[in-house]
């Protein structure tokens, strides 16, 4: 079940496989659909490339079939088109687009290099094995030498389900997906390879998925007669490092939730004046039952006084975020006292020490298989950060996010997401939903930001992010 109908499934080359094969037992053929598919591939290529002549590559596959639709395509939309072929087409689908091309077949090796458009149709999820050395590398030549490049489905050597390059692979302009997106345009190596994506439909209903692309969520604002208690108490327990937990308080607060009190923390400059603070030695601004996100970790420390504070916060069981140094006592065994709705948000090193340690798990797979594994064994939705961030929940749901900025790799930002995500678990009360909020609301913040910004400049911008949702 998508966490809303703007998540676009993110499928298995088997799984798109599978979605084809209920369309066409639904009386589509497949031949149709491979119709739908370079029509449609066709006419992204002659808006961006007008009348450019164009070298299209075709593979034995289905995907070489799209191939001779785009040419035919192309050649009906008044566009100069040459095709060559790396093999004959082995599908019954293929071999009647290429009768229906019907034109001119030049060997692979044989065409000439300079083109002002290259279109690879080689190969896209029924690869199995790398490009052989010189098809890799006549490929790259051929990309290369072009003003514009395109790679249907996917730029062929790159393997569907993990985003690696199984042989040399050039870098496109447009990679253009078909029927639905696939791991690989998700995936980091896979999406260095093209400037931009974009997704074709062509009638293919996604099938049960799990996993989604993180796009804009919707949000709501606050009831006619909300107050601050209603609309979400956060609780952020601060540390050895103030300056941390301070930023994770102020994202909280301008991430959505009504109140966030900062806890153990005696003086920090520049903190919002709406930021309350409470002494760790005051019981009842722990225990209060009106606490809807409990917030620890930024700048918490990984000695006994941060231990002992994380104990006393996770005494309470109210719904955690933990970050940052809670997540390093955590993989010193606090596992096994987590409470219900948490949240975890890792980046690789913290990930790996935590669940490296976790006997009997199986950590292995791409950063969707890590997430979705951790979060199972953990119980909590697990925030695995990074350039691709994967949020997954105990269900086995996840959604990636592939766009954030890179700007991002900056200090601190890390703790603006980890407020940013207790502000979203007081408000919604659902940790799944409230995480893939905040990564959301993060990576928008970032490109609000523009270049260079350090983590407390994101702060500013949170609000317009949000205002991107209402
Ligand atoms: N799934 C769908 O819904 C649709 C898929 N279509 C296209 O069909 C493609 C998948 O087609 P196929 O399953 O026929 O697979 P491909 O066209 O990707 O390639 C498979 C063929 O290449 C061979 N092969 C694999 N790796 C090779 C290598 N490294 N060197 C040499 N030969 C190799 C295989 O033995 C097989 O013959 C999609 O990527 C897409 O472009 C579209 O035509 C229409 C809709
Ligand atoms: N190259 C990148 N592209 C996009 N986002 C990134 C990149 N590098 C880091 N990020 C994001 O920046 C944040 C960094 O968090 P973290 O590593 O915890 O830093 P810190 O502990 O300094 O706050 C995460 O949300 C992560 O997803
Ligand atoms: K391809």
């Amino acid at each position: 079940m998508p966490i809303s109908d703007r998540n676009a499934p993110v499928l298995t080359a088997a799984e798109m496989r599978a979605a084809e094969a209920a369309v066409i037992a639904g009386g589509v053929p497949e031949y149709a659909l491979m119709q739908r598919a370079g029509k449609a591939a066709a006419e992204i290529i002659w808006r961006a490339g007008a009348k450019r002549e164009t070298l299209v590559l075709c593979g034995p596959g289905n995907n070489g079939g799209d191939g001779y639709v785009i040419a035919k395509a192309l050649r009906d939309y008044g566009v100069p088109v040459k095709v060559a072929a790396l093999a004959d087409p082995v599908t019954e689908s293929a071999r009647q687009a290429r009768a229906e091309w019907g034109g001119a077949v030049e060997g692979f090796f044989h065409v000439e290099t300079h083109f002002a458009q290259v279109v690879d149709a080689l190969f896209g999820t029924g690869l199995t094995r790398g490009l052989e050395g010189e098809v890799a590398a006549r490929l790259v030549q051929l990309v290369e030498a072009s003003e514009r490049s395109y790679a249907i489905d996917i730029p062929s050597g790159i393997s569907t389900d993990d985003g690696m390059p199984l042989s040399a692979v050039p870098h496109f302009d447009l990679c253009i997906a078909l029927g639905q997106w696939k791991r690989a345009h998700m995936l980091r190596p896979a999406t260095g390879h093209w400037r931009r994506k974009h997704l074709c439909d062509i009638g293919i209903p996604a099938p049960d998925a799990t996993l989604f692309r993180l796009e804009r969520p919707r949000l709501s604002p606050p009831a006619d007669d909300a107050h601050k208690y209603t609309r979400g108490l956060v609780a952020a327990v601060a540390g050895e490092m103030p300056g941390a937990s301070a930023l994770a308080a102020e994202a909280a607060a301008r991430g959505g939730a009504g109140y966030v009190r900062l806890i153990g923390v005696q003086s920090v400059n520049r903190t919002s004046h709406a930021i309350v603070r409470a002494s760790m030695k005051n019981e009842a601004a722990l225990s209060d039952p009106r606490i809807r996100a409990l917030l620890i970790g930024p700048g918490l420390g990984r000695g006994e006084a941060g231990a002992e504070r994380l104990g006393q916060a996770l005494v309470h069981s109210h719904p955690v975020v933990l970050d940052a140094d809670a997540l390093w006592h955590l993989a010193e065994g606090a596992m096994a006292a987590l409470p219900e709705n948490a949240i975890l948000t890792p980046h690789a090193g913290e990930f790996a020490q935590i669940f490296a340690n976790l006997s009997g798990l199986d950590i292995s797979g791409t950063v969707i298989e890590l997430a979705v594994t951790a979060a199972q064994s953990s119980g909590a939705v697990v925030v695995l950060k990074g350039p691709t961030t994967v949020v997954a929940g105990p269900d086995g749901r996840a959604v990636v996010a592939d766009a954030a900025p890179s700007w991002l790799s900056t200090a601190g930002t890390g703790d603006v997401l980890a407020g940013l995500c207790a502000a979203r678990l007081a408000v919604t009360g659902d940790p799944f939903r409230a995480a893939a909020e905040a990564v959301w609301l993060h990576g928008e913040a970032a490109r609000l930001a523009g270049p260079a910004f350090l983590a407390d400049d994101l702060l500013p911008y949170i609000p317009a992010a949000i205002a991107a949702c209402l």
